[in-house]
C-alpha cells in the first residue's frame, strides 16, 4: 500500500466524524451457522452477500454457548473493577496491541478520546501483563480459551471467504496461526463508561468514534440491551447516512476489515462504523463490548489474486495504516 492510498485513507475517515443522519432503511443480515459443514454452500452465500453488501452480518448457532459468553463478560467486568493501581501494571504497548489503556484511543475521524478502557490480549506479547492469580483468579485461562474459541469461529468464516476468492479452505487458518510468534490476532475486552451528565449533549463525544477495522475479520460480542453500535456502508460514504446495529447476547455481530477489503481486491467491505453515546430516553449505565480481530501473522504476505495491490505484508500494512493515523494527528 503507498503512502497517498494512505492518506486518502485517512481523509475519507476524518469527514465521518460528524453526527449526520439515521436510517432504518438498511438491514444486517443474521447468518445462521447450524450444521455448518454440510451447509457451507449455503452459508457462503448468505456471508458472501453479507460482506459485499453491508459489510457486516451477525452470527447465530455460532457454536460458543452462551454461558460461556456470559462468562466472558462477568469476568470482563471483574478484570475492570480491579484497583487502578493493579491495571497500571498492566500497560498498553500500542505496536503490540496488549495490555490495559484508559481513555487513551483517538480516531481521526473525530479528534476526541473515545469514552472507554479496554484491555487487549494478543498472546505472544502477554508476558508481565496479566493480572495476578491472586487478583483475579483464573482470568488468564479462562480469556486464553475464549480467544481460541473466538479464532476456531472466526476461521470457519474466513474458510467460506477462501472458497469463494480461490484459495483453499485452510488459506486463512495458516495466515492466522496462532502457534506461530508472527500471530497477531486480538481479543479486547472493552468497558464504555456510564455517560456523566455533563457529556449528555456535548458534541463530540463519542463511546467510539467512526472508523473502519484494520483487521480481516472483527468478531464483536455485545450484551442485549447495551445499543449504540452503528454502520454507515460505503468506502465514500457522502451521505453519512448511519444505522443501527440492535444488540444481541445471542449473536456474533461481524465486520470486514481493511485487511480483507485489500486481500479480496476490494470485493469484501470494510465499512466505517462507530458506537455513539446513548440518547435521552436510554439507557446510560456502563456498556460492555468484546471485539475479536483475526489480524494476519506479522509474516504472511496480503497478495490479492487479481492484483489490485502490490504484495505487502501484514506487519509493513499495519505500520502504515498506524503511522498513516500519527501524521494526521500532528497536523
Ligand atoms: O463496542 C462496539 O460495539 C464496537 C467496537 C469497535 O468497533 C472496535 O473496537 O473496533
Ligand atoms: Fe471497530
Amino acid at each position: 500500500m503507498t503512502a497517498e492510498y494512505s492518506l486518502q485513507e485517512l481523509k475519507k475517515e476524518a469527514r465521518m466524524g460528524g453526527p449526520g443522519i439515521e436510517t432504518t432503511d438498511r438491514h444486517v443480515p443474521v447468518i445462521d451457522l447450524s450444521d455448518f459443514e454440510a451447509r457451507k454452500p449455503e452459508i457462503t452465500e448468505e456471508l458472501w452477500a453479507a460482506a459485499t453488501g453491508i459489510g457486516f452480518f451477525q452470527l447465530v448457532n455460532h457454536g460458543i454457548e452462551r454461558a460461556t459468553v456470559d462468562r466472558a463478560f462477568a469476568i470482563a467486568e471483574e478484570f475492570f473493577a480491579l484497583p487502578t493501581a493493579v491495571k497500571e501494571r498492566l500497560p498498553l504497548d500500542k505496536s503490540l496491541n496488549a495490555g490495559w489503556e484508559f481513555l487513551t484511543q483517538v480516531r481521526p475521524s473525530v479528534g476526541t478520546p473515545d469514552q472507554k478502557e479496554s484491555y487487549q490480549v494478543t498472546r505472544p506479547h502477554m508476558e508481565g501483563r496479566w493480572p495476578a492469580e491472586e487478583e483475579l483468579a483464573g482470568f488468564r485461562e479462562f480469556v486464553l480459551g475464549f480467544e481460541s474459541r473466538c479464532w476456531e469461529v472466526a476461521m470457519r468464516v474466513l474458510s467460506c471467504f477462501a472458497d469463494r476468492l480461490g484459495f483453499d479452505s485452510d488459506f486463512f487458518a495458516r495466515a492466522h496461526d496462532p502457534a506461530s510468534d508472527q500471530y497477531q490476532s486480538t481479543l479486547r475486552l472493552i468497558h464504555y463508561f456510564a455517560l456523566p451528565e455533563e457529556l449528555r449533549d456535548r458534541p463530540g463525544t463519542w463511546r467510539a468514534g467512526a472508523h473502519t477495522d484494520f483487521d480481516c475479520l472483527t468478531l464483536l460480542f455485545q450484551r442485549d440491551g447495551q445499543g449504540g453500535l452503528q454502520v454507515c456502508p460505503g468506502r465514500d460514504a457522502d451521505a453519512q447516512e448511519w444505522t443501527s446495529v440492535t444488540p444481541s447476547s445471542d449473536a456474533i455481530t461481524c465486520n470486514i476489515g481493511d485487511m480483507l477489503m485489500r486481500w479480496s481486491d476490494d470485493r469484501l467491505l470494510s465499512n466505517f462504523h462507530r458506537v455513539r453515546v446513548p440518547g435521552a430516553d436510554e439507557y446510560t449505565g456502563p456498556r460492555y463490548s468484546i471485539p475479536f480481530f483475526a489480524q494476519a501473522n506479522r509474516d504472511v504476505v496480503i497478495e490479492s489474486p487479481l492484483g489490485t495491490y502490490p504484495p505487502i505484508t501484514a506487519a509493513e500494512y499495519l505500520r502504515e495504516r498506524v503511522n498513516a493515523n500519527y501524521a494526521h494527528r500532528a497536523m
